[in-house]
């Protein structure tokens, strides 16, 4: 049987406490690690291999170079140029740089696998990988909008008192502030939001909280990773179990929703390739202005790559 082997680029917050999700998680065989910071890469792989101590099967944790990927099935982007403090787009410059060598590289080593990018901004530089790998969009996958998905249905839970996978309820668009719900297709078991507690719901005050939720906690502790690391783990597993879930997450588009040449957050159903089908939403002409809009925001970003 094949070994599952997942490579982080960029060991820092995300990349790290990424790293200890999949461990713990047990959803593969193997993790490459790689950093420009030695010392940190090295610390990070012994007291993650302590951790993988208490798994019940054999899981490796290597250091590696990024270009030695041939046998890796997922790489996940997780490094940055340097973070942002008040908009993700602040990463834009110092990021698109650092890929223009490091995805060719790889590309040149024989990378075949998938690529799933968390970096911010993360839809524009989804976008880049896709351009710079040359491989099928369909192995390009950005966690995009599945945290802020994650994150609206857990706001309505609170408010209708319901676990949050009961909550069919999404946000699509930009990882940033474009984003929005598609309440017009959000229901609890197809009952209308407002029906399910018969209380009017404040919908434009519960997308607003999701959208600014990322920016509240970094504000509150300088970073976010726990929730990112389970997005990560959560779309490595619907790989590697070829689970044809739908998640909301940055896809290319070539013709969907009228649109091309862009990354952006769109239900996908996912499986073993990567994205298997991109589900074309009947938005309402709000929604489909409100895309229109968001598609507009991310080809500026892609433009000043
Ligand atoms: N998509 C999402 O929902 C989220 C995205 N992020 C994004 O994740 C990224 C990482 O954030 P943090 O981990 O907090 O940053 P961090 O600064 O803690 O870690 C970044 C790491 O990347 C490494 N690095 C830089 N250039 C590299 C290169 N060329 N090759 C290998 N490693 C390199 C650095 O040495 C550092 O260890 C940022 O873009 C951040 O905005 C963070 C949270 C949520
Ligand atoms: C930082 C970021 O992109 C988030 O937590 O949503």
């Amino acid at each position: 049987m094949k070994l599952r082997k997942v490579m982080i680029i960029g060991v820092g917050n995300v990349g790290s406490t990424s790293t200890y999700t999949l461990v713990n998680r047990g959803i593969c065989e193997e993790i490459a690690l790689v950093d420009l910071n030695k010392e940190l890469v090295q610390g990070h792989a012994k007291d993650l291999m302590d951790a993988a101590s208490y798994r019940p099967s054999m899981l490796k944790i290597s250091v590696r170079e990024s270009t030695d990927c041939a046998d890796i099935d997922i790489a996940i982007i997780t490094l940055t140029g340097g973070l942002a403090s008040k908009s993700r787009t602040e990463e834009l410059a110092g990021t698109s740089r650092i890929m223009k060598t490091l995805i060719p590289d790889m590309m040149k080593h024989g990378f075949k696998g998938i690529f799933l990018i968390a970096t911010n901004p993360c839809d524009a530089i989804t976008y880049q990988v896709w351009k710079l790998s040359g491989l099928p969009r369909h192995k390009i996958i950005g966690t995009g909008v599945w945290l802020d998905t994650t994150r609206l249905r857990r706001i309505l839970a609170d408010e209708l008192q319901i676990g949050p996978q009961s909550i069919d309820a999404f946000i699509v668009g930009e990882h940033g502030d474009s984003q929005f719900p598609v309440w017009s297709h959000s229901s609890v078991y197809g009952m209308n939001l407002n029906g399910y507690e018969r209380v009017p719901l404040d919908f434009d005050a519960l997308g607003d909280k999701a959208r600014k939720m990322g920016f509240e906690i970094l504000n509150q502790k300088g970073r976010t990773e726990y929730g990112i690391a389970s997005t990560i783990a959560e779309i490595c597993h619907n790989i590697f179990t070829n689970s044809h879930r739908a998640l909301a997450v940055s896809c290319v588009l070539d013709g969907e929703y009228g649109y091309k040449d862009v990354a952006i957050g769109v239900p996908a159903v996912i499986d073993q390739h990567g994205i298997k089908k991109i589900i074309q939403l009947d938005f309402n002409a709000k929604e489909k202005e409100q895309f229109k809009h968001s598609v507009d925001v991310i080809k500026g970003y892609i433009k000043a790559i």
